[in-house]
């Protein structure tokens, strides 16, 4: 198949996909490139890399599938990482970035779809949408009367960790329902109208809710620790919509238990796909299985986005969604 589609000059992209994961996008990409995908070939990964090493410049990544500095080292040729995630935690960055090879990711193309969904997570939350739909369905309302009053969005502070393309849309919309707007990111943005706080525990401070929109790395990783919880206090809220581990989740469940923080919205975990178990039985909590980017709509622009990098990419034009490495 190589030898065929390398006479017609299409240029080649590497998969690299999980055996698990379905490519989506083969039929759009496949008239404009040359997919090289292990998964059709009967030979071991190592040494099907081992023929492609040397012409390979472009790789495609599906989903999270890890890509480290062993993967790197069978690809001396690599120029360019197209990542179809917003999130790049499962990427050797430095290492990339040591070779020279760049990497864009999928946030643009998710972030409306992320941020509504943390919007939703933090509506059902503070307004008890999901238990109020339990107790209405286990029958308790005409036993029990009143269901408890929830809270208003409207006024409320609200603390974004993560200000890029989807802690932007996040605020677009909070904005919209009368909550002022506070941020953390790397560093302040001059174009950005809300007060900034370069330290994440002063956010939490100032904060009624806190929104996780930043990517996981070794910085970000637990920085929602103890401090930060307790800064936060007993009636804030966290909307988890990035990573996992940017809580030591260990904490976050106690603080949840003991009362000493009012309510989480959880899209993501740290040991996905196993969420404690704590969890379970707390109706100020809301938990959603990490789809939180995930919707028809996404994924078409996903596919757009990953075609204009990689047409970009070999017209040598500039990149569409250029992640910075620090
Ligand atoms: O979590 C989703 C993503 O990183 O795309």
């Amino acid at each position: 198949m190589a030898a065929k589609q390398y006479q017609e000059n299409l240029p080649l992209v590497l998969l690299h996909r999980l055996p698990s994961l379905n490519l989506p996008h083969r039929n759009r990409l496949s008239p404009h490139f040359l997919l090289l995908d292990p998964a059709d070939s009967q030979e071991p990964i190592s040494s099907f890399l081992s023929i492609h090493a040397n012409s390979v410049r472009a790789l495609l990544c599906v989903g999270y599938t890890p890509i480290t500095s062993e993967t790197l080292s069978l690809l001396p040729s690599l120029e360019l990482i197209v990542a179809g995630s917003a999130g790049v935690d499962h990427i050797d960055l430095q290492e990339c970035h040591r070779r020279g090879i760049n990497i864009t990711n999928a946030s643009v193309a998710f972030a409306e779809d992320a941020a509504d969904h943390a919007v939703a997570l933090l509506i059902d939350v503070l307004r008890r949408v999901s238990p109020a739909d339990r107790f209405v369905r286990g029958g308790s309302w005409p036993v029990m009367g009143d269901y408890p009053l929830g809270s208003k969005l409207g006024g409320k502070r609200v603390g974004i960790v993560g200000f890029g393309s989807i802690g932007s849309e996040v605020a677009k919309r909070l904005v919209a329902f009368g909550c002022s707007i506070a941020y953390n990111s790397r560093r302040r943005k001059p174009s950005v109208p809300f007060t900034y706080y370069a330290n994440v525990g002063d956010l939490a401070a100032h904060s009624d809710i806190l929104i996780l929109s930043c990517s996981l790395t070794e910085e970000t990783h637990h920085m929602i620790n103890e401090d930060v919880m307790t800064s936060l206090g007993k009636e804030g809220v966290i909307i988890n919509i990035g990573r996992g581990s940017l809580i030591d989740e260990k904490e976050l469940v106690k603080f949840l238990v003991q009362g000493k923080i009012g309510g989480a919205g959880l899209d993501v975990f740290e040991n996905e796909p196993d969420v404690p178990k704590e969890l379970f039985c707390l109706d100020n909590v809301v938990l959603s299985p990490h789809r939180a980017v995930f919707t028809p709509e996404s994924m078409e622009a996903l596919i757009d986005l990953t075609c204009a990098n990689l047409k970009a990419f070999f017209s040598n034009e500039p990149l569409q969604s250029l992640v910075q490495i620090y």
